[in-house]
């Protein structure tokens, strides 16, 4: 057979070679990694990352649970005291609680003795070297408080959902003995949901953070005008490069777990949550064409309140912990090394799914019907 000459002089071509390698602000500096992007051939693909299931096989049996209750709601609380019995009789598992929790259960019985808890912060920065597993009883905001509980890694939480809308709370509290019991076993499927690490930076020239420790945030940092009636002058930089200045209600810097939360009502995009990136989101900007930007993983984001502002911005974390920010202090922030890894109860797709079209009603219409013109 004949080979046409198109393809003798493609083969007979030498591509140059060449290496990709991706680099992330480390504490010594700047630091390169090769990335796992492979060269067939000096093709580049990405084929090995697109598997983003993941799943998580204990290696040992979990020894240790932590369980975090929304407060004032008797159904929570009667639900804790079953979950701590048979976590204890049936799994013969050590149990954590808060020292609120553990006032009511000992109030309702001396049984409950067994369960331990913390007296002070230092013990609450240990907790993750002592808890195999988080299980939360309340709603969204009860996965928020977890999460803010642990500023360095995160154990694997189970959300039970006993609020009202349960966005990020898959599991149904009448089955908790099937559900813990299959989690215990594993494997369990698990969404990574990424955080957000803030700093407060007093007096911009001097660039120093006011606080050693960062804030995280699950869902977002938003930076509004509080209680003041002027528009809120806001200067953003992304890696030092001008963005632009949101004159409006504020700024929403969300994670993409944020994005069905404030993020959207704002009028951001829905995003998947373990899509890595930053959501950019105004808050009522005063203008024709301020649409809402999806800022890649690795920048840093830093939001200034310029010397000339009317009046002070306000910064708060997942809805809570407001700061002040005056003329001239700013808000620095970017992607924690520390994501959330919480349980799924179908998968991480079919959970958002879920959670969209139950929660939200996304895109719910009636169905046209069937009976009316149609193309010939
Ligand atoms: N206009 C708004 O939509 C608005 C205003 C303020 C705060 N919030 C959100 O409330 C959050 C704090 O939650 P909370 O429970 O402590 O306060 P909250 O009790 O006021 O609840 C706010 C609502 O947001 C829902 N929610 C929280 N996180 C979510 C997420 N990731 N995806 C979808 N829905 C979510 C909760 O289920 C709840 O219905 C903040 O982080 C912020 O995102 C929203
Ligand atoms: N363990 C806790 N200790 C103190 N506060 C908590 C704790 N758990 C939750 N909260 C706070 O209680 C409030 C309500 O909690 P949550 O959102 O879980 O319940 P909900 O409002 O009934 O649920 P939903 O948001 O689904 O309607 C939130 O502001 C949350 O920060």
């Amino acid at each position: 057979m004949k080979i046409p000459n198109s393809v003798v002089q493609i083969s007979t071509l030498k591509q140059a070679s060449f290496k990709l390698s991706w680099w992330c602000k480390g504490d010594n500096g700047d630091q390169h990694k090769h990335d796992i992007v492979s060269f067939e051939k000096g093709n580049i693909t990405t084929a090995g990352r697109t598997s983003k299931q993941i799943s998580l096989k204990w290696e040992s049996n979990p020894q240790t649970v932590l369980i975090l209750t929304k407060p004032n709601s008797v159904s929570v609380r009667i639900l804790c005291a079953q979950m701590v019995r048979w976590l204890k009789e049936h799994q013969k598992l050590n149990i954590f609680v808060e020292p609120r929790v553990i006032s009511e259960l000992l109030a309702e019985s001396s049984y409950f003795s067994f369960v331990q808890t913390w007296k002070d912060d230092s013990e609450i920065s240990r907790l993750h070297s002592k808890v195999d597993l988080v299980v939360t009883l309340g709603g969204d905001g009860t996965v928020l408080w977890a999460a803010s509980m642990f500023k360095g890694p995160v154990p694997p939480i189970v959300p039970f959902s006993l609020g009202s809308l349960g966005f990020m709370t898959p599991f149904h509290s009448e089955h908790y003995r099937d559900c813990l019991d299959s989690i215990l076993r594993g494997p369990v499927s698990i969404t990574l949901r990424h955080r957000l690490q803030c700093y407060v930076i007093r007096d911009a020239a001097k660039n120093e953070y006011e606080t050693e420790e960062p804030i995280l945030v699950l869902n977002e940092v938003t930076i509004d005008r509080g209680i003041s009636s002027y528009l809120t002058n806001l200067e953003c930089y992304c890696d030092n490069s001008f963005v632009t200045t949101v004159q409006g209600d504020g700024l929403i810097l969300s994670t993409t777990s944020g994005s069905t939360a404030y993020s959207l009502a704002a009028g951001g995009s829905m995003v998947h949550p373990q899509v890595p990136g930053i959501l950019f989101t105004p808050i009522c900007p005063h203008s024709l064409s301020f649409r809402p930007l999806i800022l890649p993983e690795n920048v840093t984001v830093r939001v200034q309140v310029p010397f000339n502002s009317r009046s002070p911005a306000w910064a708060s974390f997942d809805g809570k912990d407001r700061k002040q920010l005056a003329a001239g202090d700013a808000l620095v922030c970017s992607m924690a090394p520390w994501p959330v890894p919480t349980a799924c109860s179908a998968d991480s797709m079919g959970d958002f799914l879920r959670s969209i079209h139950e929660g939200l009603h996304w895109n719910l219409r009636k169905t046209q019907s069937f009976d009316g013109p149609r193309e010939s």
